[in-house]
């Protein structure tokens, strides 16, 4: 699947001039309040005509304003789940779910029915009235109501925006299953680091109704350079790792990331698994000399590799740890009274607690 976007469009005072392509998993619209996330996703919908530009899926034009080519939303075959499930009060969870297979063109089968009532785990809820459900669990309905429409493309505007944490860390598997076992291709916006990172093949990075940079989870979400819709107390670095085949004790996960050993908590340990960490910049702390009789699992060997100031009286330490970059917050004060500088090595701990899967 390829999808290829270029849209310009005027709202008042505010002007959104964008264009990308990409292709195949999800890609993540990352972005401050009011930076024209949910206008380009209402263009993609059908739901706002922009003054200019195209978009196309797999070469088909699904828009072109140059030629006047406009199919209509429920054409379009895009799937949209929104901040709100909106689904019908009125009817039953399984009705709502049928509701969405009325839109399909080719025929959904009992097997789809069971494959996505299964991914999404809404087999308990079938045959509740939707009203009394939980916020978690009017979008897992809703995303299986726009799964069973067979969507070619799959819009999610702030899915899980409205839930509080428990219930974000309750629907996220449920998002990567639907990454891992199907193949819809997802344009999901969020200003949640915590969701991008968990979810995302591809960042856009949306400022001011523009792509200011594009690219890989860790790419996008990590210091030094990362964007400025990211709050200080979130700022720091994503790194790929994997789970690791031997896992000597069962109240810690083991996992391997470049040449580096890392250990968390709470997460699932099968092994060869891949995740990403993430580690904010203020919960690393450096050290000269190897720490001794410390409770952090994390210490590891790096070279320092650049110094900023952040903020006030702080520096962003920029570290080369095997391969793998890092950055650690720390005061001026400490930073002087270490006499760090570039090309010094250090040892880096974190709290195996601060280390999130
Ligand atoms: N119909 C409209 N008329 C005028 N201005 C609008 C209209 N819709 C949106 N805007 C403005 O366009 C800008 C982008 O809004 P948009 O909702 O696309 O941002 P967003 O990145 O999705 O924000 P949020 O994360 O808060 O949903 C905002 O400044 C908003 O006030």
């Amino acid at each position: 699947m390829t999808l290829d976007v270029s849209v310009r469009h005027r709202l008042d005072a505010f002007s959104l001039d964008i264009a990308f392509s990409t292709d195949g998993g999800i890609t993540a619209l990352f972005g401050r309040s009011g930076s024209g996330k949910t206008s380009l996703i209402r263009i993609l919908a059908g739901l706002i005509r922009p003054d200019e530009g195209y978009v196309r899926l797999d070469g088909e034009t699904i828009l072109d304003t140059t030629s006047r080519t406009v199919t209509p939303p429920h054409r379009r075959r895009f799937g949209t789940v929104f901040q709100e499930g909106r689904l019908f009060p009125h009817l039953s969870v399984r009705q709502n779910l049928l509701y969405g297979r009325w839109f399909s063109k080719a025929p959904v089968g009992t097997g789809d029915i069971e494959r996505i009532v299964d991914l999404l785990g809404i087999a308990p809820l079938l045959a509740r009235p939707t009203a009394n459900l939980s916020g978690g669990e009017k979008q897992r309905v809703a995303i299986g109501r726009a799964l069973l429409a067979r969507p070619r493309l799959l819009l999610m505007d702030e899915p899980l925006a409205a839930l509080d944490d428990a219930r974000k860390a309750e629907i996220l598997p449920y998002l990567k299953r639907l990454r891992d076992e199907t193949d819809i291709p997802i344009l999901y916006v969020s200003h949640s680091v915590t969701e991008v990172t968990q979810l995302a093949d591809r960042v856009l990075m949306i400022e001011n109704g523009r792509l200011t940079a594009s690219g890989t989870a860790s790419e996008m979400l990590s210091l030094p350079g990362s964007s400025a819709a990211i709050s200080r107390r979130e700022a720091g670095t994503v790194i790929e790792a994997r789970v690791a085949p031997h896992q000597p004790d069962p109240r810690i996960v083991k996992v391997a990331a470049g040449g580096l050993t890392f250990w968390l908590v709470g997460t699932e340990r099968l092994p060869g698994q891949r995740l990403r960490l993430r580690t904010a910049a203020r919960d690393i702390m450096l050290a000269t000399k190897r720490p001794e009789g410390l409770s952090a699992l994390n210490i590891i060997e790096g070279v320092i590799t650049g110094m900023e100031p952040s903020g006030r009286d702080q520096v962003d330490v920029a570290l080369d740890c095997a391969g793998t970059r890092l950055t650690a917050r720390i005061t001026s004060v400490s930073a002087d009274m270490l006499g760090l500088a570039p090309g010094m090595p250090v040892h880096a701990v974190i709290k195996t607690v601060a280390l999130d899967p």
